[in-house]
């Protein structure tokens, strides 16, 4: 099977619908226009999720319940404009439901992705990875990058997948990280800004995520993408309002904020890289 796809393959394991354009949108498309086979597994169809467009707040979770389903349509419509194919949901559709944020009831309903069983969970994946058979994978941090229970458990079942592939595993794994440096110049960026995501942060460790420059392995430059970045986030409109800070981000400071993805290196070979820290630019360099 892997002999028809390109020679370079990306795995990308995420939790809800939008998770994947808002940290790797711009990896995605780039990866994309530079031929490589991106596969992007999402876990569940964040049926519990907010609704921000007011006329369609009869599908919420505690009325008809059909967000998950509207979530699909604007996930597909949102990889589209990335340009990415091959995307998949974990178990198919309505295996795995969202859990709603960490300590809510929605946590204990039987198809919460939170509940799921490790290796049953991961035992879809590794069908995926055997069949591409990915050089590179991303995914989150153990904490899910920000704590939330799909995120902390789309972590545990793609590693848990990567250690049970064995040799049709990938033979690098990165974790999505937003440097320290970067944070704090956002903080700086939006001080005066009516919306601003940091307004009632006082200090950069006061946030659930941010790594040490030091600690950062990656740095994708999608600039030229973030127009489909942008295009894609619009396809997540129940979740991405279109007064959202990340909009500002773009139209304010061009593609340097929304067009550049950070990545920590957790297994692999670290390729060569520039700047200070030596990060790396390309995911696939090191590869034997
Ligand atoms: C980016 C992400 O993971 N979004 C999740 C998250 O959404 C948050 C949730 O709706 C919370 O109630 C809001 O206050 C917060 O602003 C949202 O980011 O959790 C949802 C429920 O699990 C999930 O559907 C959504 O995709
Ligand atoms: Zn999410």
């Amino acid at each position: 099977m892997t002999e028809e796809l390109p020679a370079r393959r990306l795995l990308l394991v995420h939790a809800h619908p939008d998770d994947e354009v808002i940290g790797t949108g711009a990896t995605m498309a780039h990866y994309v226009s530079a031929g490589a086979h991106v596969t992007l597994v999402t876990c569940t169809l964040g049926e519990e999720g907010e609704i921000h467009v007011p006329e369609l707040a009869g599908l919420a979770a505690a009325e008809a319940d059909q967000l998950g389903g509207y979530r699909l349509v604007e996930w597909e419509r949102a990889c589209s404009a990335l340009g990415v194919t091959d995307r998949r949901i974990l178990g198919g559709p309505g295996r795995y439901r969202d859990s709603g944020m960490m300590g809510l009831p929605t946590n204990e309903h039987p198809r919460a992705f939170w509940q799921a069983d490790l290796d049953e969970a991961a035992a879809h994946l590794v069908e995926i990875i055997r069949e591409i058979r990915p050089q590179v994978m991303i995914t989150y941090d153990e904490n899910g990058f920000y704590g939330h229970p799909d995120h902390i458990q789309a972590h545990r079942v793609a590693m848990r997948a990567a250690e049970l592939a064995g040799e049709d595993g990938p033979s690098k794994i990165y974790w999505t990280a937003m440097p320290l440096s970067v944070l704090l110049d956002g903080m700086e960026a939006f001080r005066e800004s009516e919306s601003n995501p940091f307004a009632d942060v006082e200090k950069v460790d006061d946030l659930p995520f941010g790594t040490p420059d030091e600690e950062i392995a990656a740095r994708v430059d999608g600039t030229d993408h973030y127009a489909k970045k942008t295009a894609a986030m619009r396809a997540h409109a129940t979740q991405i309002p279109d007064n959202s800070w990340l909009y500002g981000i773009a139209g304010d400071f061009g593609g340097e904020f929304m067009g550049v993805e950070y990545y920590t290196l957790v297994k692999g070979t670290r390729g060569p890289g520039s700047g200070p820290h030596g990060w790396e630019s390309d995911l696939f360099s090191g590869l034997a």
